[in-house]
């Protein structure tokens, strides 16, 4: 099953890796013909329905793989209004071979004559809400037909995530999705069929620029629109909570609070005035801290703890404190990691461990570590946690799903970098699935390593990363 959201995500990620919009729209076109070649004899009549955006292109391009079939093509509203580019070129293509073709810009003129076949492709994932005209009066009429209906991905009108339909929708016989299954379908009754469309598999495993498309532009979004971190951490080291709260910031968070010892408040302040401090009374974290944290945390959309902790036994009984009493959404990282096996707690865990710190947390890890993602779930599953396995391929499961990072460059290794991608973990988890946002901050935290070697070659430090966290999110790669 896939959503319409992760379904755009996984075509961007294909056309990242050379396989464009269009192949599949051919690969699409391609399948519906085939299933019409399945349910209909040659010479029987077939009524193309097109509304102008990609579920349309995909049956103006099934046209031309109907050369047995009287077919006639009826597109929804004027040719210029078609949205995309490649669905206008398949329109030019079916006009330029001179096709049966008629546009209908008035509900009133489509006349569909009495086909043997309609493919219902006005609307597919691109719906929202009820049928507007002219395409409500084209379903009622495609509903009057005595045809076969065969409908282009979903039934032109069913929400293809949740199978509703606020208005009229087409009644399909058969449907022919693309892919894999659609989740509104399942309430829908008529023969599915599931098309592979030559996306590969990569384009589903690996992050890529698809992934980020959940995010959104920077210009819909508003101050407030993201969220507020807390960063627990400090104490032996005093860098490492300053580059998980800078990078939280830079990665979108609106307002990004440390806790951290008094004792080294100062310090940390001193890399950078924008940082927001709540110091707690000692040297360390302790059992004293726990109530205050845990306070603060209740004002905080999500909660990042570990980065400078140390493993002081006091400290990692804090952090078992806290995270057992905590609720919300928590990227859990460094020392802190060790505590999560034995903890029993509501929240929420984004746990980042290297392989060291995953074999530390009783994890398993494997020489052969691309093929072994199997691990990585199963282990998810096992803390009831999400996991973000960090490497020279980052695996990201969370018990069901397992996605690959493959971002980033051997300078990576150097310190700090772990820190930076806590806080983009952070700040994205206030927005994003907790899954999302830790596959999101993979592929952006390694892609802005690979702009930081690409400007300045190796010799790369974590700050290199944090100012590239904002174009690694939120500009295009082409
Ligand atoms: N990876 C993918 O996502 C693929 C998608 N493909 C096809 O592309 C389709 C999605 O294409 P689009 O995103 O262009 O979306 P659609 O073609 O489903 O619809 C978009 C158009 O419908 C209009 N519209 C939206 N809601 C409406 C309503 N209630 N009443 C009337 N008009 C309405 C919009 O203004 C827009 O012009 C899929 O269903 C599938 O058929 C395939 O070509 C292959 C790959
Ligand atoms: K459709």
């Amino acid at each position: 099953m896939i959503t319409s959201e992760r379904m755009a995500a996984v075509d961007r990620n294909a056309e990242a890796l050379g396989v464009p919009r269009k192949q599949l729209m051919e690969s699409s076109g391609n399948a519906v013909a085939r299933a019409i070649h399945r349910l209909a004899d040659p010479e029987a009549s077939v009524a193309v329905v097109a509304g102008r955006g990609n579920n349309g292109g995909d049956a103006l391009v099934a046209a031309r793989f109907l050369a047995e079939y009287d077919v006639t093509v009826h597109l929804l509203g004027r040719p210029e209004t078609i949205a995309t580019d490649i669905a206008r070129e398949n329109w030019a293509a079916l006009e330029a071979a001179e096709y049966d073709t008629e546009t209908v810009t008035d509900s009133a003129d489509l006349a569909l004559g009495d086909p043997d076949v309609v493919v219902d492709a006005m609307l597919g994932t691109g719906v929202t809400g009820a049928l507007r005209e002219p395409e409500a009066t084209a379903a009622t009429a495609i509903n009057r037909t005595d045809a076969t209906v065969v409908a282009v991905d979903v039934p032109s009108g069913v929400d293809a995530d949740t199978g509703d339909s606020t208005g009229v929708a087409v009644d399909a016989d058969s449907v022919v999705t693309f892919h894999d299954d659609k989740p509104g379908l399942a309430s829908v009754d008529a023969d599915v069929t599931v098309a592979e469309i030559g996306i590969p598999e990569a384009a589903e495993r690996f992050t890529g620029p698809g992934d980020l498309l959940a995010l959104g532009r920077p210009e819909q979004s508003h101050k407030g629109d993201f969220g507020e971190v807390l960063v627990v951490g400090g104490g032996p080291y005093t860098g490492a909570p300053a580059l998980t709260a800078r990078a939280a910031l830079r990665a979108g968070a609106d307002l990004v609070r440390v806790a951290c010892p008094e004792s080294i408040a100062r310090e940390v302040q001193s890399y950078s005035e924008s940082l927001i401090l709540r110091p707690y009374h000692g040297d360390r974290l302790a059992a004293a801290n726990v109530d205050p944290v845990l306070d603060l945390a209740a004002d905080h959309d999500t909660v990042v703890i570990g980065p400078g902790l140390g493993s002081h036994e006091e400290t990692l009984a804090a952090v078992s404190d806290i995270l057992e009493a905590y609720e919300g959404t928590a990227v859990v990282d460094a020392d802190a990691l060790q505590v999560v096996p034995a903890v029993e707690t509501d929240a929420t865990l984004i746990c980042t461990p290297h392989q060291g710190e995953l074999r530390k947390m009783g994890g398993e890890t494997d020489e052969d570590w691309r093929t072994r993602t199997d691990l990585v779930v199963e282990f998810a599953a096992e803390l009831g946690h999400v996991l973000l396995v960090k490497g020279a391929y980052d695996v990201i499961g969370d018990g069901g799903e397992h996605r690959v990072n493959r971002t980033g460059n051997p300078g990576m290794t150097v310190g700090g970098t772990g820190d930076v991608l806590a806080g983009a973990a952070g700040a994205l988890a206030c927005v994003l699935a907790p899954f999302e946002a830790a596959a999101v901050a993979a592929y952006a935290n390694g892609r802005a390593g690979d702009a930081a070697v690409e400007d300045s070659g190796h010799g790369l430090v974590a700050p290199d990363l944090i100012d590239r966290l904002p174009a690694a999110l939120w500009e295009g790669d082409e």
